[in-house]
């Protein structure tokens, strides 16, 4: 904690944060189960609630659990004081100071992407609060300094992010109010300062040399941060984890599975699950994601050109290549020949036009009454800033986040989420501030509040959706290098890639997918491969395709033979642009 010259022990209340407070405590009175917390402190809620409730009660009860939280970070039980400050942050959404100790607790749990998103709301509640004088002059005062723990905060979360730039940016606004600053912690601030800047320059010379990837300048990536790519253990939602029934897990998805692909099976792989054989399921491999590697297997003999596979799936394009389906990406011819169908297949809330009548209906049953009229322009530019397809899982968030306030589920247990393997990276390059605006972007559009939708749609629940999307979403450019179309589709996402696949997909009609096997047809027992990229490309440049999209590196039969392994970092190490 930031070290200022004057002690500061303080709450923020603003009038209007008054009346949060006293409506939230009022809902409280009404419903205390609703904000019971899980485990915990059952005890204190029961005994607190279950007599009559008034509003110095839960007063009394609100500040017991501040004191709790306080205590257990103070004893290093980091999970639970942040389980707890989760529900308090559901009773004080626009309490800057719950958002800053959410936030170290975050920080203390090495998870500085989160910690990061928290601080940023508590700076942006107090600037907000801050800029509208309407503070006494001692609530001015502790919000002045409350700004600057905040501002620390975020400062250490950058240096943990191993964003350097970012980390200066707020050295500057600290250093902007340095004389309420105390001599050590301006002495720590330049300190850093100086480390900073020798970080960057150090940097940059390294990239300077290095083959930086095509159309990303050296000045954003010298900005990028890395974060670690990681299942938090709050996440209740997914399965086959290691204290999971596996093999009843398997059978209800293959259930599911069954009516679009009676002769398919998913089954779990080993280690590399391109070198599949049926002798070697038993040394199964939870990745250091979390989840051991899926794929599919044929149940019995395939015949060549056979379709083993039929599903619908989620589809979205940019609109950058002409007119198309919002719902399936078909091309619309510009103007349809039939005013009285085109009338039929267009959105009458907002003139969004569709291929069919059907897609106008699926699209209304699942996600459009929530983005009906909505402007995601904003969004789109996102898109197409991107180099790669990867950028199209921006759009995918975006509709996956409205069927799920469509549908009222939690965006992580919608099946056509939970199920899927998160990126196979441990740390990935990233620019966590573009992220958090661009969520920030998402919610607006969506209608939803960054402070008080936390329970389904707080930050980490969308950097797991993202993590999930990576090596999920397939995409199609369009010259010059630019994302075009994207997809998601649940059970087509068990494939593995392999550079000889044995089958291919067919994009239908109305979000149709067709999986059908190639000409030599499909073997029982063997594994269902597809091949993700265009296999005709040399091995090198398929890997470094594979590692700037899709995030892992293809250890298939062809690949370790033609690169001469089957370990992942030696076949990375001989395929990095630099080594060439
Ligand atoms: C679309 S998913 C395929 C299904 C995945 N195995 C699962 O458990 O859900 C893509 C992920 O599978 C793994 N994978 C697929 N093909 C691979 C290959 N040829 N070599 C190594 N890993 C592969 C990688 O972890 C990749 O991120």
């Amino acid at each position: 904690m930031l070290n200022t010259r004057i002690h500061s022990s303080y709450i923020v209340v603003t009038e209007s944060d008054y009346s949060n407070r006293t409506s939230n405590i009022l809902k409280l009175r009404l419903n205390s189960s609703q904000i019971e917390p899980k485990g915990l402190h059952r005890k204190l809620v029961s005994t607190t609630f279950s007599t009559t409730y008034n509003l110095e009660m839960a007063t009394q009860y609100v500040e017991e659990l501040i004191c709790s939280a306080r205590k257990l970070y103070d004893t290093e039980e980091y999970l639970a004081a942040r389980a707890l400050y989760t529900q308090l942050l559901a009773l004080y959404p626009f309490d800057a100071r719950m958002w800053h100790h959410r936030s170290n607790t975050h920080l203390k749990l090495r998870y500085p992407e989160l910690a990061f998103t928290d601080a940023a709301r508590g700076l942006q509640l107090l600037d907000d609060t801050l800029a509208k004088k309407t503070l006494s002059r001692d609530d001015q005062n502790d919000a002045v300094l409350l700004r600057l723990d905040v501002l620390y905060t975020c400062l250490l979360t950058a240096e943990a992010l191993n964003s350097f730039q970012m980390a200066l940016q707020y050295i500057d606004r600290l250093l902007a109010n340095v004389h309420l600053l105390s001599s050590e912690t301006r002495k720590v601030v330049l300190e850093k300062q100086a480390t900073l800047r020798d970080k960057i320059s150090q940097r940059i010379s390294t990239l300077r040399g290095a083959n930086v990837p095509l159309g990303v300048s050296i000045d954003t990536i010298s900005n990028l941060g890395t974060m670690n790519v990681v299942k938090y253990p709050w996440d209740v939602s997914e399965p086959f984890t290691a204290t999971n029934d596996l093999d009843a897990e398997l059978k209800e998805l293959n259930s599911a599975f069954e009516p679009f692909a009676p002769k398919l099976k998913i089954v779990l792989m080993p280690d590399n699950p391109a070198l599949y054989t049926p002798e070697r399921t038993s040394s199964i491999f939870f990745s250091k994601a979390g989840r051991p590697q899926l794929g599919i297997i044929a149940r019995k003999k395939i015949k060549p050109k056979e379709r083993i596979l039929d599903e619908t799936g989620i589809f979205v394009n940019n609109g950058l290549y002409g007119p198309k389906c919002n719902y399936c990406n078909s091309v619309l011819s510009i103007s349809a020949s039939n005013s009285n169908e085109m009338h039929k297949t267009t959105c009458s809330g907002c003139g969004e036009r569709f291929c069919s009548v059907d897609c106008l209906h699926s699209a209304l049953e699942t996600y459009h009454k929530v983005l009906c009229g909505r402007d995601i322009s904003h969004i789109l530019t996102y898109v197409a800033k991107g180099t790669s397809c990867s950028s199209l899982i921006h759009l995918v968030v975006l509709r996956l986040l409205a069927i799920a306030v469509q549908s009222k589920q939690h965006p992580l247990e919608m099946t056509i989420v939970k199920y899927l393997a998160r990126s196979a990276k441990e740390v990935v390059p990233w620019d966590v501030y573009q992220s958090y605006f661009f969520y920030l972007d998402v919610l607006k559009v969506l209608g939803l509040c960054p402070y008080s939708d936390i329970d389904k749609f707080d930050f980490w629940i969308y950097y797991t959706l993202r993590n999930k999307l990576i090596p999920n979403v397939f995409g199609e450019y369009k010259a010059p290098m630019k994302p075009a179309n994207g997809k998601l589709l649940l059970f087509t996402s068990f494939l593995n890639h392999s550079c000889v696949p044995n089958a291919v997909y067919i994009t239908d009609r109305h979000a149709h997918q067709v999986v059908v096997a190639r000409k030599e047809g499909i073997e029982k027992n063997q594994q269902v491969f597809i091949s993700y990229i265009d296999p005709d490309r040399p091995s090198i440049e398929r890997q470094q395709l594979f590692e700037t999209t899709y995030g892992f590196v293809c250890r298939c039969e062809r690949c370790v033979r033609e690169l001469g392994t089957n370990d992942e970092e030696e076949i990375r190490q001989k395929t990095a642009p630099s080594s060439n």
